[in-house]
């Protein structure tokens, strides 16, 4: 009987957000926050069910009709290799809405709807592009997923997501197994199918959310050349501050932009001054840890979170509730910066070594509560998507 478990991180961009839409680099690690699936086959059912537990539902698919979906798309499309996933994003898209219809009465809710169409998007793609001749599911199992991500607040929720389902589902139609999936084209294989669930969602994503939570660690990426991977000693330790204020990241980013044709010159000196500041980052973030001189080179790296933040500032993301986390914190002798889209959402705070060890450390957190804000002591730059055994 299969049965296994995946954990896949969500993210935080760590410098050049805004920067980044304009051509220019950004960093994005992973956090130590994520997304945990866990598959078990269910002899003699057919019926595959998941449980999503931060949307409060559980949605179920006929294996039947499944496997007759499955079957009318290769009739439809007959060749060898799942050459069009668009085509499979259009078919899965209308059966998605005649099932959701039919066996939940009331249209669900938005994140209900998107999280199915995920299910069914990348679950049909593992089974179409399986190898070896079967395409056919043949026996049910359950699929519970909890998260320790905020849904929908810029940590790459739905990037975790995609990536465990796609490890999952790829596992499942027998692309490869738990002893196998680290190999390198297996990866790929998660994030590109990760990549397709970011589409489900945002229609042309970046590509940095799925590909950092899949392969873990801190990448620098700019849009549109691809990614590169920072030869990281070890992961910092971070606090995430959640400001609990909801913001839309395309309304923020169309106000970012106005501001840009307002004064153009201006803003581009911004953009160029994120650009030095991640370029200075990078060696920071890659000699960190190697024991020499660290507290100079955290310091470093506490005055680049600092005016990182001040450039965030200077074209109008910010907020009073991250501005009243900033305050408490660097009354404590802590650096911190608003991170992603900004006007809400999360901030980061750097931890230096062994802060657990210091009173102000714990000072600063119960301040942080105190005054209403989420708090969560993480690391940025861990590990990836990870696969595991079950025993029951
Ligand atoms: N734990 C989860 N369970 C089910 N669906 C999830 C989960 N996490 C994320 N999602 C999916 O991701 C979508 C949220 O994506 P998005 O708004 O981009 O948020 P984020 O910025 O957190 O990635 C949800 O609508 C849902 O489809
Ligand atoms: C502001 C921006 O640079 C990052 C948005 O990040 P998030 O949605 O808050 O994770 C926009 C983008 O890169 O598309």
């Amino acid at each position: 009987m299969l049965k296994f478990q995946v954990h896949s991180p969500g993210k935080v961009i760590l410098h050049g957000e805004h920067a980044v839409v304009y051509q220019k680099p950004a960093l994005a690690a992973v956090v130590g926050l994520g997304t945990k699936l866990q598959l078990r086959s269910q002899a003699g059912s057919q019926v595959a069910s998941f449980q999503l537990e931060a949307l409060n539902c559980t949605v179920e698919i006929e294996l039947n009709e499944f496997n007759a979906f499955v079957a009318n798309f290769r009739n439809k499309y007959p060749s060898d290799k799942l050459e069009s996933t668009a085509k499979l994003m259009e078919e899965v898209r209308a059966e998605v809405a005649k099932q959701l219809e039919r066996t939940m009465g009331t249209t669900p809710k938005q994140h209900t709807q998107r999280a199915f169409l995920s299910i069914y998007y990348l679950l049909a793609g593992a089974v179409l592009s399986a190898p070896g001749d079967q395409r056919t599911l043949q026996t049910g199992f359950q699929v519970q997923v909890e998260t320790e991500l905020n849904v929908g607040a810029g940590l790459g929720s739905s990037a975790s997501y995609g990536a465990a389902l796609a490890a999952a589902f790829l596992i499942l139609a027998g692309h490869f197994d738990e002893n196998s999936y680290l190999q390198e084209e297996n990866l790929a294989l998660i994030s590109h199918w990760a990549y397709e669930s970011e589409r489900v969602n945002h229609g042309t994503p970046s590509g940095v959310d799925n590909t950092v939570c899949t392969y873990g660690g801190i990448l620098r990426f700019v849009k549109g050349q691809g990614f590169q991977a920072l030869c990281i000693q070890k992961p910092l330790s971070i606090l995430l501050v959640d400001s609990r204020i909801s913001r839309s990241t395309a309304d923020i980013v169309a106000k970012v932009r106005h501001l840009g044709e307002e004064f153009p010159q201006l803003i581009e000196a911004i953009w160029q001054a994120c650009e030095q500041l991640v370029n200075a980052a990078v060696p920071l973030y890659e000699s960190f840890g190697n024991a020499q001189d660290d507290s100079q080179k955290f310091e470093k790296l506490e005055r680049l979170f600092q005016i990182n933040n001040d450039l965030l500032k200077a074209i109008g993301v910010s907020h009073p509730k991250l501005e009243q986390i900033f305050t408490i914190a660097f009354k404590r002798g802590f650096f911190s910066k608003l991170t992603g889209a900004g006007a809400g959402g999360y901030a980061i705070v750097l931890l230096p070594e062994n802060y657990e060890c210091n009173e102000v450390y714990w000072k600063l957190k119960e301040e942080l509560e105190a005054a209403g804000f989420g708090v969560h002591v993480t690391t940025a730059g861990g590990v990836g998507l990870r696969v595991s055994s079950l025993d029951n």
